[in-house]
């Protein structure tokens, strides 16, 4: 290549200037540090912070991205690609005045290769007097895509104890922590908060004339047809046998009732067909509001989730009493 010359014959992984052969001593040790650097299982790369170009490239680099032949970084690392990448550090490894910062450790995902690197960025003075950058990147994509299936597991496990497994909506456990949770952001946003309980009329006469898998059926069936009715931001869970309660942040009393009617006509108009018969299963509903309009002490607000629901379960009760299928609160 006119007027480069490789310092090492054994191979051609460094381009520097002619004019500036090395002693022989110096050759000897740079030698040496070439084949530590070539021995490692990583990618080690000189590039020039003013051009781009690529002045030295190690073993492990050659051999996944070819010969380095006086290209640009970004020609070599990032194909196709026809400037500086928008993440190059070179602005993070020298201060206003071009003096040398310390290593910059960071990671990227290569948009080209999709694979994962732990980059080491530092400015160097190379050996002609220029302000390099030299990068040492470790692949680390098997590690990122364990630690991306520890996540994926972690936040399953966690869908799981929070999910119903007949009906796919929220548990007990989940509606709890929610109920307390909305208590906090209504105490905040100074709004009401509402509460509905509903419990299926009569579901052991469909359970002993249809079998338990039918009653499963109506549970699930119930629960998608709740699901249509409820808005995103209410929590609608499962929270006994075929006991179901929605908690309604930012609702009045009367705003709940009309929710309820709702919830309670669509039941009443379903039909579930199942093996040839027609299955029909109404609900009683109770509702309970808490107005936290006014300033109110965290005290007074510490069992005001349970109270609640007691009260919503209360008129729930009476709604059972006064004979089923009906809104009581
Ligand atoms: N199929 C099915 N049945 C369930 C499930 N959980 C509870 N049950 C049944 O639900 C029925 C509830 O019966 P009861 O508590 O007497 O209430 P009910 O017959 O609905 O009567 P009221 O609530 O008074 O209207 C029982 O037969 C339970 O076995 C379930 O997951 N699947």
């Amino acid at each position: 290549m006119d007027g480069f010359q490789s310092m090492n014959p054994d191979t051609s992984n460094v381009e520097i200037d002619s004019t500036l052969l090395l002693p022989a001593e110096a050759a000897q040790s740079y030698k040496a540090v070439d084949r530590v650097l070539n021995s490692l299982d990583a990618l080690v790369y000189v590039a020039d912070m003013q051009t781009h170009e690529l002045v030295y490239l190690n073993d492990y680099g050659v051999s996944i991205w070819g010969a380095i032949a006086r290209r640009k970084c970004y020609q070599v690392f990032q194909p196709g690609q026809t400037g500086p990448c928008d993440f190059c550090t070179n602005k993070k490894l020298v201060d206003e005045s071009g003096g040398l910062l310390g290593a910059h450790v960071w990671e990227i995902q290569n948009p080209k290769n999709n694979r994962w690197y732990q980059c080491r960025d530092q400015a160097i003075t190379w050996i002609d007097g220029r302000t390099v950058r030299l990068e040492i990147a470790t692949d680390i994509t098997e590690r990122k895509l364990m630690e991306q299936a520890l996540y994926d597991a972690k936040a399953l496990a966690e869908k799981l104890a929070d999910t119903d497994e007949l009906t796919q909506l929220n548990n007990r456990r989940a509606f709890f922590n929610q109920g307390k949770r909305v208590v906090q952001q209504t105490q905040r946003s100074k709004t009401h908060l509402s509460l509905i309980m509903f419990d299926l009329d009569n579901f052991k006469q469909i359970n002993d004339q249809f079998g338990h898998a039918a009653g499963d059926t109506v549970l699930v069936n119930i629960a998608a047809l709740a699901t249509q009715l409820v808005r995103a931001a209410d929590t609608l869970a499962r929270i006994g046998g075929e006991e179901f309660a929605i908690i309604l942040p930012n609702t009045t009393l009367k705003q709940a009732k009309q929710l309820a009617q709702r919830m309670r006509f669509a039941f009443d108009a379903q039909s579930i067909s199942l093996n040839g018969a027609t299955i029909h299963c109404t609900a009683s509903f109770g509702i309970a509001t808490l107005d936290l309009t006014q300033a109110t002490s965290d005290v007074l607000l510490q069992n005001a989730f349970d109270e609640l629901l007691n009260s919503a379960d209360q008129a729930m009760m009476q709604a059972k009493r006064e004979g089923r299928n009906r809104v009581a609160f």
